[in-house]
C-alpha cells in the first residue's frame, strides 16, 4: 500500500463523493454495528432520521430500530455495545440512526466503496484496503465536526496499518481512551450507556470482518464482509 494518498475530514468538509471512504465512529455507532453482526444481525439499514428509522421498522416485522441517546418509544435498542451484546439478533435487520456515525456514512453514499469502521474491526478494515489497492482513501472522522480524537486516532491507525502491518496500536488506543467521548460516556454525560461501553469500544480487532455499506434500493445498507488474513490465504 505504499503511496496510498489519505485524507482525514469531518462530515461538513466532504465536498464531492470520494472514491473510497472509510467512515469512522469508535464511540459508538460502528462498535455497536459490529456487535450487532456478532449477535447475528443480517444487515443494518442506516436511517436518515428518527422518523425514517421508525417508518423503515414498520415496513417489516423482522426489523429492530436502534437510536443513540436515551430509549424512546418505538425504538427497541440504544447505541450501546454493552447493552447489545446480550441481545439475540439472529437473522434480524437492524435500523440504526445516530448523531454522527450513520450521518457520516450517508454523506458518502455515492462513493464506490464505503467502509464503516472502529477499533473492533480495524485490522479487517486495513486488510480490505490493502486488498483493494486503493490509490486514495478518504477517512471521515465523524465525531465533533471532525475533531473527535477517538475517531481520528482510529482512522490514523487504520491508515498506518494498511500501509505497514507492524504498526503498534497502543498510542492510538490511548488517545481514544483519553478522548472527550470516553470521558462523557464514563461520567454519564451521554445517555443510553452501559458501564462497559468504553472498554468495548477500545477492544482492538475483536471481530474478524470489515463492514461495507452500499446503496440497495436507495437505502444505505451495512453488511459484514469477511476478509481472509494472509495466513488464511496462504494456508489454502
Ligand atoms: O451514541 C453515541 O455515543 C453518539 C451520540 S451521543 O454523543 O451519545 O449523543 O452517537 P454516535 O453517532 O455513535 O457517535
Ligand atoms: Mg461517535
Amino acid at each position: 500500500m505504499i503511496g496510498m494518498d489519505t485524507r482525514f475530514v469531518g462530515i461538513a468538509e466532504l465536498a464531492e463523493a470520494p472514491s473510497v471512504a472509510v467512515v469512522v465512529d469508535v464511540m459508538r455507532a460502528f462498535t455497536v454495528a459490529a456487535w450487532a453482526f456478532a449477535q447475528g444481525a443480517e444487515k443494518i439499514i442506516l436511517a436518515e432520521s428518527l422518523d425514517d428509522a421508525l417508518a423503515l421498522k414498520a415496513r417489516h416485522r423482522d426489523r429492530v430500530a436502534l437510536k443513540d441517546g436515551p430509549p424512546a418509544p418505538g425504538f427497541d435498542m440504544v447505541n450501546s455495545p454493552g447493552l447489545l451484546r446480550s441481545v439475540d439478533l439472529g437473522g434480524r435487520t437492524v435500523v440504526q440512526k445516530t448523531t454522527a456515525g450513520t450521518v457520516g456514512a450517508l454523506a458518502v453514499k455515492e462513493a464506490s466503496l464505503v467502509l464503516c469502521a472502529s477499533f473492533v474491526v480495524a485490522e479487517a478494515t486495513a486488510r480490505l484496503l490493502r486488498t483493494r489497492r486503493s490509490d486514495s482513501v478518504t477517512f471521515v472522522v465523524t465525531g465533533d465536526d471532525g475533531q473527535a480524537d477517538e475517531d481520528l486516532a482510529c482512522a490514523q491507525y487504520i491508515a498506518r496499518r494498511a500501509a505497514e502491518a507492524g504498526t503498534d496500536a497502543a498510542g492510538f488506543l490511548r488517545r481514544a481512551a483519553e478522548s472527550r467521548a470516553a470521558a462523557e460516556l464514563a461520567e454519564g454525560v451521554r445517555q443510553g450507556v452501559h458501564p462497559d461501553d468504553v472498554a468495548l469500544c477500545l477492544e482492538l480487532d475483536r471481530f474478524p470482518f470489515a463492514m461495507v455499506a452500499a446503496l440497495e434500493d436507495s437505502l444505505m445498507v451495512l453488511r459484514p464482509c469477511a476478509v481472509p488474513s494472509l495466513a488464511d490465504a496462504t494456508s489454502i
